[in-house]
């Protein structure tokens, strides 16, 4: 069976593919993750999921089965990254506190013979948030390496009142689009 690679240096991307019992090697794939003008964030996760796949194949030679994913935050149409520092951080947990937002998780499929993503939008409600709750929530190291500087999977989950979505797409990798990926291009899961 051909091996299947995430193309993804995202431990939480590896975890989830654990969860459902995907055994899967990883790739190196670095894009330029800088959005274009006028691009929306379906468009933005969409490219990127796919050159990351693309990438990642073409590190293989062309052979193989390659995932690539991507994941933003979006609030009032904007999309968040990460946050590159502690301002910034608490700068993006004052603007989803005590309001919904979307988080758009795209994942890519490659082969040698095609290719081919899927995009999942969930909606999210975060309680409002302190001051003193976002400093400390800093400090934990948790956001640092997240899109919009929380992660749903941690401490996080104690700000989070509702999910309209899926909680693995928030995660960084929607389960149920990637295994109908797989399924597409023939490949057994579960
Ligand atoms: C919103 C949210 C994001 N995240 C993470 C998932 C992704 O790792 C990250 C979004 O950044 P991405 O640029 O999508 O991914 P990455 O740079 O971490 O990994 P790679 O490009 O190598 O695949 O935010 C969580 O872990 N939990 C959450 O609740």
């Amino acid at each position: 069976m051909t091996t299947l690679y995430l193309a993804s240096k995202s431990p939480r991307r590896r975890e989830l593919l654990d969860q459902i019992g995907l055994r899967h090697a990883t790739v190196h794939a670095e894009v330029d993750e800088t959005p274009l003008a006028g691009e929306d964030a379906a468009a933005y996760v969409e490219r990127l999921a796919l050159a990351k796949a693309r990438a990642g194949l073409a590190g293989l030679g062309g052979r193989g089965l390659v995932l690539g994913a991507d994941t933003s935050v979006v609030v009032d149409a904007e999309i968040l990254g990460k946050p590159t520092d502690r301002e910034h951080a608490l700068a993006m947990l004052a603007r989803l506190s005590g309001r919904d937002h979307r988080v758009y998780s795209a994942v890519a499929l490659a082969s040698a013979e095609r290719i081919e993503a899927r995009v999942q939008v969930s909606r999210v409600w975060m309680r409002p948030l302190g001051a003193a709750e976002c400093e400390a929530y800093w400090t934990s190291g948790e956001p640092a390496d997240k899109a919009g500087g929380y992660a749903i999977q941690g401490r996080a989950a104690a700000f989070i009142e509702r999910l309209d979505g899926s909680y693995s797409g928030v995660m960084g990798l929607p389960l149920f689009e990637t295994c109908e990926l797989l399924r597409a291009f023939g490949r057994e899961v579960l």
